[in-house]
């Protein structure tokens, strides 16, 4: 693949006919301003040897260093931007701020890395103005290794803002957020602050405060002091986080009053802290009533300067001008942009390693920021992260699939090839409670879908398409092998995905034998081992890692629905041909789930031996008066147990109703328990209960919030 500058310079313009061998001395002329910066530092590691009385010079500086000053008007008059030109005897790097001059020598550092240096010409800035990381998902926060990486990777990315949300941080969010973190992570977190600074990022600590907050001058004061501490620690962006709760803290005014105070009495005072950033309980549209005022209340009284994220049209959505043109006027500022991909914290058996696409090209100018919201897995997140990077820099110049295919090339380039083959297949949520896809095994769609066509309407089979996908499982099972013994190239990488890498052999070779089996349903004898063989892969697929109920997913989105359909055509075809009763069912789940509470209604069930389950969601859900939930059984099932989790306590389950039924038509109450004292898991005494029918309704007569944390029965043996 060719060279290509990321993210995608604005203006980039090279004389063709010419370049020069990299200077190995050069005199430096360097403006006083960069002194305590990090581009100095930056070059100096790029280019070692510094030498007074060499010929080869580098000129750099910022707007109004005497070193640039005859390049002042080449520099773009942009926040962040830089002017880098290389010419026979000199490059000059000239920047509009501090950091600017930081980008333009990372732009340099990757043409330093060509055998020969291009006499190039770059006046280039970003279009949106804070560009880069929330980690802000629930599960296993990153390491710290993860986030030194990733820091890197921000820097030479071009990406200037990380924000630290992790859920289960107890220091970040209840119950420990009023404290200050114990020595041993306060240390490693200032470890991340000083990287970040190396690396050109502001690091944004956020604070989770609101499902436990007093409105009172005491949280108020323990909330400063733990900023306070922080501070100390070096952060110089703060953040406070009331998504996902429910109570007194979702209070609009009460949220202005406190953050206006800590934006008076903190951040200006500080003088040196970024604008304050606060993330909404109402952060997305589909659950935000507009006349209840939340919104406005918040961009009337919130002090200017004080950013409001938004994750779009729904909690996890695409970003497109009527989003925007929605939410700005509402909140009387442009909107910071929390992008919920990959986040993957809501399909943890899934991998999202596919292209980023689907956000508008046109609305750079529509937000103050894009920050994207990744996986637990870190450098699996660097695919999608990488584009992030190049969409936010250059809107109009980005193109999704070659960002993609770069992303991939960055992260291990010496099995790029393996890695596309893999990330190809493994980027589909598979069915989720947001209802948000994307596309999978696009270029192999085409043969998948002709020979499915062919095989189920007329039993033939399409010779094009069938070695177009068989050829496709050689390389599947190729590329697991090749990255599974990927050695030391991004070992992180491979120790983050070999799950799904061993799932993803797997699935090249049910492939292979359900291509195999699709020959032979007209031979009594040598049909059966393949089907033996393909039934063998379909455990081995579904009982893989302990983490995930159903194990780990892979090709969940056109691979193994092809697959497992061939399976059972070519199975139906053998019992029809030989009177036989193998097994026709692929994959299975006895249990559909129906409800009319819009939050609840698109979560997958999983079954895994006797257990079966809804899959939890992280959200707080808005069940209407009258709302249910009903699970239904394929045929009457004997339960042994079933516990549920809304939680809440005690009173909470007061306002739900819990019924079985045989029939789906009388229904008998199922009453709850708490399983243990003070916490929120309830359990139903349906034991030895046959059922047909599970039903969870809203009996309070009006709305109810509460999480949706559990829903786990099983069956008697
Ligand atoms: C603003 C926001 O998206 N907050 C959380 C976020 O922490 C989750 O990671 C996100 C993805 O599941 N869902 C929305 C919500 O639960």
């Amino acid at each position: 693949q060719e060279f290509r500058l990321q993210p995608t310079p604005q203006n980039y313009t090279v004389q063709q006919d010419d370049s020069i061998s990299i200077p190995r001395q050069y005199r430096l002329m360097a403006g006083n301003s960069l002194n305590n910066g990090t581009a100095l530092p930056l070059l100096r590691s790029l280019m070692p040897e510094e030498a007074p009385d060499a010929a080869f010079r580098i000129y750099i500086g910022t707007k109004g260093d005497k070193v640039v000053s005859s390049y002042r008007k080449r520099i773009p008059q942009k926040s962040e931007g830089y002017f880098l030109k290389i010419e026979k005897d000199r490059i000059i790097i000239a920047g509009a701020d501090e950091r600017g001059t930081y980008y333009g020598v990372q732009t340099l550092a990757q043409l330093l890395t060509l055998d020969k240096l291009p006499l190039a010409e770059v006046a280039d800035y970003p279009d949106v103005p804070y560009r880069g990381v929330v980690e802000g998902f629930y599960g296993t926060p990153w390491s710290q290794e993860d986030r030194i990486r990733q820091l890197d990777f921000y820097g030479r990315n071009k990406m200037n803002v990380y924000l630290y949300g992790p859920k289960d941080d107890p220091y970040h969010s209840t119950p420990h957020w009023r404290k200050p973190y114990p020595a041993q992570e306060a240390e490693r977190l200032k470890q991340l602050v000083d990287r970040a600074r190396d690396n050109n990022v502001i690091f944004y600590w956020a604070i989770h405060p609101g499902q436990d907050i007093r409105w009172n001058e005491e949280d108020r004061e323990l909330l400063l002091q733990k900023f306070e501490s922080m501070y100390q620690l070096g952060v110089r962006g703060f953040a406070v986080f009331f998504d996902d709760i429910s109570g007194e803290g979702t209070k609009a005014d009460k949220q202005a009053e406190l953050l206006n105070y800590i934006d008076n009495h903190f951040v200006q005072v500080k003088k040196d802290v970024a604008p304050l950033v606060m993330c909404p309980t109402e952060y997305n549209k589909s659950w935000t009533k507009v006349e209840g005022g939340y919104l406005t209340t918040l961009g009337e009284k919130l002090n200017k300067d004080i950013q409001i994220m938004w994750t779009g049209n729904r909690v996890i959505a695409t970003i497109d001008r009527p989003t925007l043109d929605f939410i700005n006027p509402l909140i009387k500022r442009k909107a910071y942009i929390w992008w919920n991909f990959p986040v993957s914290d809501y399909v943890r058996d899934h991998l999202l390693m596919g292209p980023v696409y689907g956000n508008g090209l046109d609305i750079e100018d529509g937000m103050s920021a894009f920050v994207s919201n990744p996986m637990e897995h870190a450098e699996a997140s660097k695919i999608s992260l990488y584009s992030v990077a190049d969409y936010t820099w250059n809107m109009e110049k980005f193109d999704s699939d070659t960002s993609w295919r770069h992303a991939i090339k960055d992260l291990m380039p010496l099995h790029a090839e393996y890695l596309e083959t893999f990330a190809a297949h493994n980027s589909d949520l598979g069915k989720n409670g947001h209802g948000f896809r994307r596309e999978e095994s696009i270029r192999l769609q085409p043969a998948l879908s002709a020979l499915l066509k062919s095989y189920l309407e007329k039993g033939e089979i399409d010779e094009t398409a069938y070695n177009q996908v068989d050829e496709e499982c050689r390389k599947i099972i190729l590329s697991a092998d090749m990255l599974l013994a990927s050695g030391n190239e991004n070992r992180p990488l491979i120790d983050e995905i070999r799950p799904w890498l061993t799932q993803f052999k797997l699935v090249g070779e049910y492939g292979k034998t359900v291509l195999e089996m699709m020959r032979l349903p007209q031979q009594e004898k040598a049909f059966l081992p393949g089907h033996a063989h393909a039934q063998a892969l379909q455990t081995l697929m579904t009982d893989n890692d302990a983490r995930y109920p159903q194990g780990v997913k892979s090709g969940s989105g056109q691979l193994m629905p092809t697959f497992d359909a061939l399976f059972e055509a070519s199975t139906k075809q053998y019992n029809q041909r030989f009177h036989t009763a193998l097994n026709a069912r692929a994959v299975y789940s006895p249990y559909t789930l129906e409800s009319n509470v819009q939050q609840l209604a698109l979560l997958p069930t999983q079954q895994k031996g006797k257990e079966g389950s809804i899959a939890p969601s992280n959200e707080v859900i808005l069940w209407q008066a009258g709302g249910s939930l009903t699970l239904s059984m394929d045929r009457p099932r004997v339960l042994a147990t079933l516990r549920i989790d809304l939680g809440t306590k005690e009173e909470g389950y007061t306002h739900f109703r819990l019924e079985t039924s045989l029939d789906g038509k009388t229904w008998r109450n199922a009453n709850l328990q708490s399983v243990w004292k003070g916490y929120t898991m309830q359990k139903a005494d349906v034991e030895g209960q046959k059922v047909l029918k599970i039903r969870l309704t809203n009996t309070s007569g009006s709305e109810q919030k509460v999480y949706f944390k559990a829903f786990r029965l099983t069956e008697q043996e």
